[in-house]
């Protein structure tokens, strides 16, 4: 490995260089890190020099200290010549999404086409509430705006807006609403979802006029292009900011507790802002003391979702409690303090090697492990 300390190079302690940067794709046990800062050591191809392929050192595999797409990591001693890396450590995370796995987003833009197909209500309040449980911040793009009159695109910003839901018409074919649409995503992680078929991958094109040449960096590295795998990427957008796109699905989870749905509907949290229901645990149905109004467009949602998740529900399901991801330890003097459970024993065998084995042996490694 290259120890060498290139022009633009931090040194961080005295165990060589390290440099801080966003995880932009994973695959297998390979993570594309793209650095805060360039290089900047005289190469032309400024993006092929500021991405890095990386691996987990093994001290974090030990730790059991997972990777995701939008983690803020520190990269060690990166190998300038071959594009590679370690990856040391990975900062505190904000957020962190599941499904799909991205860590540190800000906002969902839910795209859904006012025609070919045209908007489903109950799937676009399927993923609403979907988007409602990450708690983050939420926009709506109605696109292909070019295929239907004004007029219902006006209906169904204004429906939005009764959902509670600021909604942006916008077309590739007319350039509609495409500032706007730039100006919500500026400076957010955002995570862009929505069915299949309705312009997403056209609208990160549009966005990012270069996108194709980064992808291509992306196949010849890993012998895949995104759009034969679908795994979650994070692009660059030229105004900043960074976009997750996402593989299209169609129905997307519901909350397991049929307690948590009503907190999912905007209309219903606005209206208990200032009252309450007789019953705690009021389901907004027929209980005496609701104080709830139900003369809004998506109640016959609220209660058809209801139905589904209350007869999905299991609670005995639901009862165990998930293992714990640290352990206790008694520290001198009977401090206790929280550590992270060590991974499997295959990890455990490693603890001898040296936190600086070389990136050759890393990637033997890795390579060993991915095999089925
Ligand atoms: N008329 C019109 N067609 C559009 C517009 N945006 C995208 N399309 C068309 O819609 C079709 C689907 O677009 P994609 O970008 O592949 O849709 P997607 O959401 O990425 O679909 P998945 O990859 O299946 O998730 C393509 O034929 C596009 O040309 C638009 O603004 N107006
Ligand atoms: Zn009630």
């Amino acid at each position: 490995m290259s120890r060498k300390t290139m022009p633009g190079s931090k040194r961080e302690g005295s165990n060589g260089c390290s440099r801080l940067g966003t995880v932009t794709a994973v695959q297998a046990n390979f993570y594309q890190v793209r650095l805060d800062d360039p290089l900047d050591w005289g190469s032309e191809d400024l993006e092929s020099t500021n991405s890095l392929l990386c691996t987990r050192r093994a001290l974090l595999k030990k730790l059991g200290q997972s990777v995701m797409v939008g983690d803020r990591v520190q990269v060690e001693d990166p190998d300038w010549t071959g594009g590679r890396g370690a990856i040391s450590a990975v900062l505190t995370r904000q957020t962190m999404l599941a499904r799909p796995p991205v860590a540190n987003a800000t906002q969902i833009f839910l795209v859904f086409s006012l025609a070919q197909p045209e908007i489903d209500p109950l799937q676009l309040t399927r993923f609403l509430l979907t988007a409602q449980q990450t708690r983050m911040q939420i926009g709506v793009g109605l696109s292909k705006a070019d295929l239907v009159p004004e007029a219902v695109q006006r209906d169904w910003c204004d429906r939005l807006q009764q959902w509670g839901y600021r909604a942006i018409a916008l077309s590739l074919v007319n350039e509609q609403g495409l500032g706007e649409v730039q100006e919500q995503l500026q400076g957010q992680l955002t995570v862009l979802s929505g069915p299949s078929g309705v312009g997403k991958s056209s609208l990160i094109n549009h966005l990012i006029p270069h996108l194709n040449l980064r992808t291509g960096l992306v196949s010849q590295r890993w012998h895949q292009g995104r759009h034969t795998t679908r795994h979650t990427e994070l692009f660059n957008l030229p105004q900043g900011g960074l976009l997750a796109d996402t593989p299209g699905f169609n129905q997307p989870d519901l909350p397991i507790h049929p307690g948590d749905l009503a907190q999912l509907f905007p209309e219903i949290q606005r209206q208990l802002n200032h009252q309450s229901c007789h019953f705690n645990d009021c389901q907004h149905l027929q209980e005496p003391g609701c104080v709830l109004d139900k003369g809004w467009e998506r109640y016959d949602h609220y209660v058809q979702l209801l139905e589904e998740i209350t007869a999905q529900y299991d609670p005995s399901l639901h009862s165990g409690r998930e293992e714990s991801q640290t352990k206790t330890k008694v520290r001198r003097h009977g401090k206790q303090e929280r550590e992270p459970r060590l991974e499997q024993k295959k990890y455990r065998r490693e603890s001898r090697r040296s936190q600086h084995q070389s990136l050759a042996d890393l990637y033997a490694e890795e390579l060993q492990q991915d095999r089925p």
